[in-house]
C-alpha cells in the first residue's frame, strides 16, 4: 500500500472509530491512539523517502536551481558564440606602412596594406574566420564629390581584398560598400544641390563600388549607405556580371542613426562636413520602419541581414529573425557600445570580459546568428577556454 492510500485509509478508519466511539458514549481512546501512532510512524517515514513526497508535494517553485553547473547553465542558450559568427572589422589606409591607434577606440588601429598580414598572421592561427574591410583615404585630395576613391583598383580596399584572398585562402572577406569614407563632404551618396541625396544616381555609383569589390575578390559585399534600392540594383549587377552565385549580399538593413558611431568616424574620417544622416539612416524609435526595410531588402535579394547598432536595438533583432526565419541575420556591436564596455571596465563598473560576452550573450540570444564586433582578437582568445 502506497504512502498516500495508507494515511487515507487510517484516517478514514480513524474517523469511522471516533463515531463509534461517540456512538458507543464511551471512549475508545487506546484504538485511536494506535491509529494516531500508525499515521505518524508512515509520516516519519515518508519525510526521509523524497520520491514518495514528491508524489503529493508542491514543486512549482523548484525551476532553476538544479542548474548549476557550469555545462546545466550553458544549455539553457539557444545559441552560443563560437568563432564561425565572429566578423572582424579592420580600416584599412592608404598610407602603405602606417599603423595608428585610434584613441577612441582601444586597441583599435588603422593600418596600411603592409601592416595588414602580420597583424592578421596571430589571429588567423586563433581561428580569426572573417573580417569586413573598410578604407581610409588619407592622401591630401583623395576625396571627391562622388567618392570616385572608393572603387580605386589600387585603392587600400581593393588592394586589400587581393592581398588577403591571396595570404589567408580561408579568410571570408567582407567589404563594407559606402561612399562616406570618400566623399568631401562625408555622406554615404551623391547630393543634390540642395545637399539631399540624390537617390538615384547614389544607388548607381553604390552598386558599382559593390560590384567592383566583388570582382576583386570579396567574398561577401555588404552596402552600409542605406540608399532605397540598392540591394536590388546590386543584386541585378551581380547576376548581370555572372557573378552573384560567389558573392554574398549583406544588406545594413535596419542601420540606426544615433551617438553611437563617433569612435568609428574617428577611424575613418567619415564625419559629415554639415548637417547628418537622419534621413536617410532610421530613426532610434522606428521599429515599424525596421521591420519595414528588413523585408523590403530581404525581397531586393538581400542575403544576409544586418542590424546596427546592437545591444541598444535587441527587439530589432529579434524581429530581423522573425521575419528572416530562414536568413543569417548579423548585429554590429558599432564602436560606440564596444567604447563604453571599455569605459565601464576603466571605471571599475564591471569585468571587461564579463561584460563583453554577457552583452554578445544578449545579441545572440535576441537573435543574431552573425556578430561584428572589434572585441573579436580577444573572443578568439577568450573561446580557447
Ligand atoms: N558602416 C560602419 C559604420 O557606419 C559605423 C560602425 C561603428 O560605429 O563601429
Ligand atoms: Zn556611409
Ligand atoms: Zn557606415
Amino acid at each position: 500500500m502506497s504512502f498516500s492510500s495508507l494515511v487515507q485509509d487510517l484516517s478514514f478508519r480513524d474517523n469511522a472509530n471516533e463515531r463509534r466511539a461517540v456512538n458507543r458514549g464511551n471512549s475508545s481512546a487506546s484504538t485511536m491512539d494506535d491509529r494516531r501512532s500508525q499515521v505518524s510512524r508512515a509520516m516519519s517515514y515518508a519525510s526521509t523517502t523524497a520520491t514518495s513526497v514528491s508524489i503529493s508535494g508542491d514543486i512549482s517553485s523548484q525551476l532553476h536551481g538544479g542548474y548549476c553547473h557550469p555545462l546545466a547553465r550553458s544549455w539553457q542558450a539557444e545559441r552560443q558564440l563560437t568563432k564561425s559568427m565572429l566578423i572582424f572589422p579592420l580600416f584599412v589606409s592608404d598610407i602603405d606602412d602606417e599603423e595608428v591607434s585610434i584613441p577612441s577606440l582601444p586597441d583599435q588601429h588603422r593600418r596600411g596594406i603592409n601592416k595588414l598580414v602580420p597583424y592578421l598572421e596571430p589571429l588567423v592561427r586563433k581561428g580569426l574566420k572573417s573580417v569586413i574591410l573598410f578604407g581610409v583615404p588619407m592622401a591630401a585630395g583623395a576625396k571627391d564629390a562622388l567618392g570616385t576613391a572608393a572603387d580605386d583598383p589600387k585603392g587600400p580596399v581593393i588592394a586589400a581584398i587581393r592581398l588577403l584572398r591571396q595570404r589567408f585562402p580561408q579568410l571570408f572577406i567582407v567589404a563594407d560598400v559606402c561612399l562616406c569614407e570618400y566623399t568631401s563632404h562625408g555622406h554615404c551618396g551623391i547630393l543634390k544641390d540642395d545637399g539631399s541625396l540624390n537617390n538615384a544616381l547614389s544607388v548607381d555609383r553604390i552598386s558599382d563600388v559593390a560590384i567592383a569589390y566583388a570582382q576583386a575578390g570579396a567574398h561577401c559585399v555588404a552596402p552600409s549607405d542605406m540608399n532605397d534600392g540598392r540591394i536590388r540594383a546590386i543584386k541585378l549587377k551581380l547576376i548581370e556580371e555572372g557573378i552573384a552565385h560567389r558573392v554574398v549580399l549583406m544588406s545594413y538593413a535596419a542601420k540606426f542613426s544615433g551617438c553611437l558611431y563617433g569612435p568609428f568616424r574617428d577611424a575613418a574620417g567619415s564625419v559629415p562636413s554639415f548637417g547628418d544622416r537622419k534621413c536617410y539612416q532610421l530613426p532610434p524609435g522606428g521599429r515599424g520602419l525596421a521591420r519595414r526595410a528588413i523585408r523590403r531588402d530581404i525581397d531586393e535579394g538581400a542575403d544576409v541581414i544586418m542590424v546596427k547598432p546592437a545591444s541598444q536595438y535587441l527587439d530589432i533583432i529579434s524581429d530581423a529573425k522573425d521575419i528572416g526565419r530562414d536568413m543569417p541575420i548579423a548585429a554590429y556591436q558599432v564602436s560606440g557600445e564596444f567604447a563604453m564596455i571599455h569605459a565601464g571596465a576603466k571605471a571599475g563598473v564591471f569585468d571587461l570580459k564579463t561584460m563583453a560576452l554577457e552583452s554578445t550573450e544578449g545579441i545572440l540570444r535576441a537573435g543574431a546568428t552573425i556578430v561584428v564586433s572589434y572585441f573579436t582578437p580577444q573572443f578568439l582568445d577568450w573561446l580557447e577556454s
